[in-house]
């Protein structure tokens, strides 16, 4: 056997922000024992420093990764996000490095729509007030700004996954929903489109974010869109932090314009559990505010880690890219008795059929080839019939490599 083909012992892969033991469980099962794992997040420099050998990364949504980290992560094949969101991560820099991306798309989408289920039933009868006053030695026994959430109005923003879910399990409590998408989607149930978010936002008594980090999302909801909500009415976000202004928050909540929010996300996070958490929502008793747990159940971190770790170790083992967020996705067939060569270059034309000549110079008999690309990256699987004992894969890869516009090719098995 040629030696060019990684040994699973000697793929390194660096787990951060306590991802769930079924991830280690996983990893360890399919033969990948070089596991480092790190509770906490880490800050780009220290990342630089530790992902220098490391070929496989596993992140939640704190952890950055930049230009910087790729650029300096030499030996990284592949980057689990265990979680939904990939927008700490600079993809296309990790395209550019020949680095793919996965996630888990809907492993904690219930997990996250039962909570915001929970907290607009608490904020509508106040019981964070109540609470923080009881815990203080008040009594507020009163009814007063304290409703049912039967009727009231629910504005979703972003029906995608955890929006639709959301918005099937207010209805069975006998919510009126309605909400605003900049794609068209299917209402669920009796759910109404509404076609601005400023008509949503004057409709709603409560209104729910659940859209992605982006730059259209960056500051959505800020004083002009907090005033032209009702008075009294609630906001939740379990979304991102730099969808909501917080200060504008914070001043419509003391100002009483707004009844009450519930606020998961933060523009700035403690990077670990020993960190301190400061907001200008803090003391502001009808908020209720939490550590970005709205997937932090057992049940989704637990389906996470199979999930991502799964196709982490199935991208590593036989090269498929199915479900990458930022790569060609190939899916890929088992290819027993033969050796399976990847290669992923810059899209430009001739990529092909320089590799092609390669294998037709060396005589070699390619019995599979599957290719995708993307504006800019291509990615390309062979599969070569060759005697097990040949070490022609050594050969084949050096002059893949000499290719002008490689961005990264490796011997599979
Ligand atoms: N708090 C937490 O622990 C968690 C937070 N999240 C956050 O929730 C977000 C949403 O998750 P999913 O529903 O799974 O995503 P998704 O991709 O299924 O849905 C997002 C929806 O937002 C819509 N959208 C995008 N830009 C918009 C805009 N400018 N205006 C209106 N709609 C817009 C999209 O068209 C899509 O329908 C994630 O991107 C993540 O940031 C996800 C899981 C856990
Ligand atoms: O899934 C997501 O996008 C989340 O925000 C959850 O992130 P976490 O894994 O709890 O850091």
């Amino acid at each position: 056997m040629t030696q060019v083909s990684l040994a699973k012992d000697r793929i390194k892969i660096l787990l951060l922000e306590g991802v769930h033991e079924s991830a280690v469980n996983v990893l360890k099962q399919q033969g990948y024992d070089s596991i480092e794992y790190v509770k906490t997040s880490l800050s780009e420099e220290e990342l630089c420093e530790r992902v220098k050998d490391v070929h496989f990364l596993g992140i939640r949504s704190r952890t950055q990764l930049t230009e910087k980290v790729f650029a300096a992560a030499e030996k990284l094949i592949g980057v689990g996000c265990f979680c939904i969101g990939t927008n700490q991560v600079d993809l296309a820099a990790a395209r550019r490095h020949g680095v793919v991306v996965f996630n888990a798309p809907f492993s904690n989408t219930r997990s996250v729509a039962e909570l915001v289920l929970a907290e607009i039933i608490m904020l509508l009868r106040r019981v964070p007030e109540k609470n923080a006053a009881a815990h203080r030695g008040g009594w507020d026994k009163s009814a007063n700004g304290s409703f049912e959430a039967r009727g009231k109005v629910l504005g979703i923003v972003g029906y995608g996954h955890i929006g639709s879910q959301l918005s099937i399990l207010a209805e069975q409590l006998g919510m009126q929903v309605r909400f605003y998408d900049i794609e068209t989607k299917l209402p669920l149930g009796n759910a109404l489109s509404v076609g601005s978010l400023d008509a949503l936002l004057e409709q709603a008594d409560v209104v729910t974010l659940h859209v992605p980090e982006t730059a259209q999302t960056q500051w959505m909801i800020s004083a002009p869109q907090l005033a032209k909500m009702k008075k009294g009415a609630l906001l939740v976000n379990a979304s991102r932090g730099t969808v909501v202004n917080i200060e504008d928050l914070a001043a419509s909540l003391r100002s009483g314009h707004l009844g009450g929010a519930a606020i998961d996300v933060f523009p700035v996070e403690p990077s670990s559990n020993n960190d301190v958490f400061e907001s200008p929502l803090r003391g502001i008793d009808n908020c209720i505010l939490t550590p970005h747990v709205g997937g932090s159940t057992q049940e989704a971190q637990e389906n996470i880690g199979i999930e991502v770790a799964g196709k982490l170790a199935h991208y590593s083992d036989n090269g498929s890219t199915l479900s990458a967020v930022n790569f060609p996705e190939v899916s890929l067939p088992a290819h027993h008795g033969a050796r399976r060569l990847l290669h992923i270059h810059q899209n430009r034309p001739g990529m092909l059929t320089k590799i092609n000549q390669i294998m037709a110079e060396q005589n070699i008999n390619v019995s599979g080839q599957y290719l995708q690309t993307d504006s800019e990256v291509g990615y390309v699987v062979i599969d070569v019939d060759t005697p097990e004992e040949s070490t022609i894969a050594d050969d084949l890869l050096e002059q893949m490599r000499a290719i002008e516009g490689t961005i990264r090719a490796r011997v599979l098995y």
